[in-house]
């Protein structure tokens, strides 16, 4: 579903990575671990064109993104939904208003069927009575889990994480990961950066480890954990665990 080919990303002659490979099939959940700086985050924002690559191609279902015109683009990436560390959510509109925006905008649904799926989806995080409210007055754990609807809401194909959780209150982290599992139990492809260890061994399809502008592993949770290939995750994973 999703190809990466040689992408590589550089910020000035600051080489970030450098011709990354991967592949990511429909209903996987891959973890994007690695240690701090490692280029996590500015990889997964290469993925749907936050930050752009320096070069590479970043196939989704065929289609490149990389060389789409700025209108394709529009369209490819109401297929990659992304969850922020920070929520994003925009402060001067209400958690329904979140939500609809952009199936209204974008996907041109109608106001009425955007915020009946929106009502839907908040019962399946437990937050319909929140509809009305300003991001303001949500917990974290709130905030994140209404980021996460409004990613569903545009019926993305896959949907990025970046570091969904250290933002959060020790005890909101569990509310967020739960949403995640479910999602992942209902097939949806996630590639998630992640410093939760115990999410990343119990929930995910693959690892990806990466470090000094490589993604040096990609292999299960099973043999990440157990049996590390290179010495840099033995490394990292000697720091973790
Ligand atoms: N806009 C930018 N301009 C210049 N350098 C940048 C920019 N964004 C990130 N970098 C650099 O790219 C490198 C990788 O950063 P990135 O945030 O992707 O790492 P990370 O693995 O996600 O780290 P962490 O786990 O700490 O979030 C860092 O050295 C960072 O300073």
């Amino acid at each position: 579903m999703i190809k990466i080919e040689n992408l590589t990303k550089k910020f000035k002659n600051n080489v970030i990575f450098e011709n990354l490979n991967a592949e990511v099939n429909k209903g996987d959940v891959i973890s994007l671990l690695g240690p701090s700086g490692a280029g996590k985050s500015t990889f997964l924002r290469c993925i749907n064109m936050l930050g752009e690559p320096t070069s590479g191609k970043i196939l989704l279902n065929g289609k490149d993104l990389v060389s789409s015109s700025a209108k394709e683009l529009i369209q490819l990436r109401t297929k990659i939904g992304m969850v922020f560390q920070g929520f994003n959510l925009f402060e001067n509109k209400s958690v329904l208003d979140n939500i609809t925006l952009a199936p209204i905008k974008v996907k041109g649904m109608t106001k009425e069927a955007a915020e009946n799926k929106a009502h839907e989806l908040l019962k399946t995080v437990g937050l319909d009575n929140k509809a009305n409210v300003f991001p303001a007055s949500l917990s974290g754990g709130q905030a994140q889990r209404v980021a996460i609807v409004r990613a569903l809401a545009m019926d993305p194909e896959v949907i990025l994480f970046d570091e969904p959780t250290s933002a959060l209150d020790p005890e909101k982290v569990g509310e967020v990961l739960n949403v995640m599992k479910e999602l992942a139990k209902q097939d949806m492809t996630m590639i998630i950066v992640t410093h939760e260890m115990e999410f990343a061994k119990n929930v995910s399809d693959q690892i990806w480890f990466m470090d000094e502008g490589k993604l040096q592993e990609k292999q299960t949770p099973d043999g990440f954990f157990n049996q590390p290939q290179t010495e840099n995750a033995k490394r990292f994973l000697s720091k973790m665990i």
